[in-house]
C-alpha cells in the first residue's frame, strides 16, 4: 500500500502514519503529500522525511478541474494507492474520488454526523460541540465522498465533553485519540487490499 497525504496545516495524521510505517506497525509506504498552502508545517516535515511533495491549489489551478487533473496526476505519479485527508481544508474533486473510489479516508474531529458539512472543520467543531451542550465527542474516519462528510463511517473513537471545557481543552482530548484511530482505519483498508 502507497500511501498519498493531502494537508493544510500541520498534517498530524500523515505524520502519525508515516511513524507507524517506519516503527513497522503499519505495512504501507508514504508516498507524496500535497498542500494547497505553501506555508503549511505538513509540506515542510514531508520535505524533511523524505516523501515527494507538491504545493497545488486554487491559485494555480483557478478552475476547479484542472486543480483536480493536477491533484490527480501528482498522486499516480508518485504511485500512491490510497489517499489520506491530513486535515485537508477543501474540497475534493470527481476526478481524484473516481479514481481512488473507496480508496480516500479523512478523519473529522467530531462524532459524525454530528457538527460535519461544509462550513464544519478545525476549531469550528469543536466551538459546535460545546455551543450544541453534547456530554461527548470524539473523532470519526470515513471513506470520501463526494459530498462533504457524507461518506460511510469506518471508525469512530469517543471522548467526554467536560464541565469547564474550552475550545483548548476539548480540541487537545479529541487530537489525542485521532492518529491511532486514522491507523486502525487505514489498517483496515490494508487488508481488504491484501484480501483482494
Ligand atoms: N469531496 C470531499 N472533499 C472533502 C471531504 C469530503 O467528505 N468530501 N472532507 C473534507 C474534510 N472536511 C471535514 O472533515 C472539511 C474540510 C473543509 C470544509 C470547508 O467548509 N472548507 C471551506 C474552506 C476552508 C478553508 O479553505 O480554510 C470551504 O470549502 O468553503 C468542510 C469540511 C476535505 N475534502
Ligand atoms: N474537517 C476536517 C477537520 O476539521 N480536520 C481536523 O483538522 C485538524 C487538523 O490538524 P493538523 O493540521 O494538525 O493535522 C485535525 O484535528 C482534524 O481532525
Amino acid at each position: 500500500m502507497r500511501l498519498g497525504f493531502l494537508a493544510s496545516h500541520g498534517g498530524s495524521a500523515a505524520r502519525h502514519l508515516t511513524a507507524a510505517c517506519r516503527a513497522g506497525e503499519l505495512a504501507a509506504m508514504p508516498a507524496v503529500l500535497i498542500s494547497n498552502n505553501s506555508r503549511s508545517p505538513a509540506l515542510a516535515w514531508a520535505r524533511d522525511a523524505g516523501l515527494s511533495t507538491a504545493h497545488l491549489s486554487s491559485a494555480g489551478y483557478p478552475a476547479p478541474d484542472d486543480l483536480d487533473r493536477a491533484i490527480l496526476e501528482a498522486l499516480t505519479a508518485a504511485g500512491a494507492d490510497t489517499l489520506v485527508l491530513s486535515g485537508y481544508m477543501r474540497e475534493l474533486g470527481p476526478r481524484v474520488l473516481g479514481h481512488y473510489a473507496g480508496r480516500v479516508v479523512n478523519i473529522h474531529p467530531s462524532l459524525l454526523p454530528r457538527h460535519g458539512g461544509r462550513g464544519m472543520y478545525g476549531d469550528r467543531v469543536h466551538e459546535a460541540v460545546l455551543a450544541s451542550g453534547d456530554d461527548e465527542s470524539g473523532a470519526t474516519v470515513h471513506l470520501v465522498t463526494q459530498g462533504i462528510d457524507e461518506g460511510p463511517v469506518l471508525a469512530q473513537a469517543r471522548v467526554p465533553v467536560l464541565p469547564g471545557d474550552t475550545l483548548d481543552t476539548l480540541k487537545a482530548r479529541v487530537q489525542a485519540v485521532e492518529g491511532d484511530l486514522m491507523l486502525r482505519a487505514v489498517r483496515g483498508l490494508a487488508t481488504s487490499v491484501t484480501a483482494t
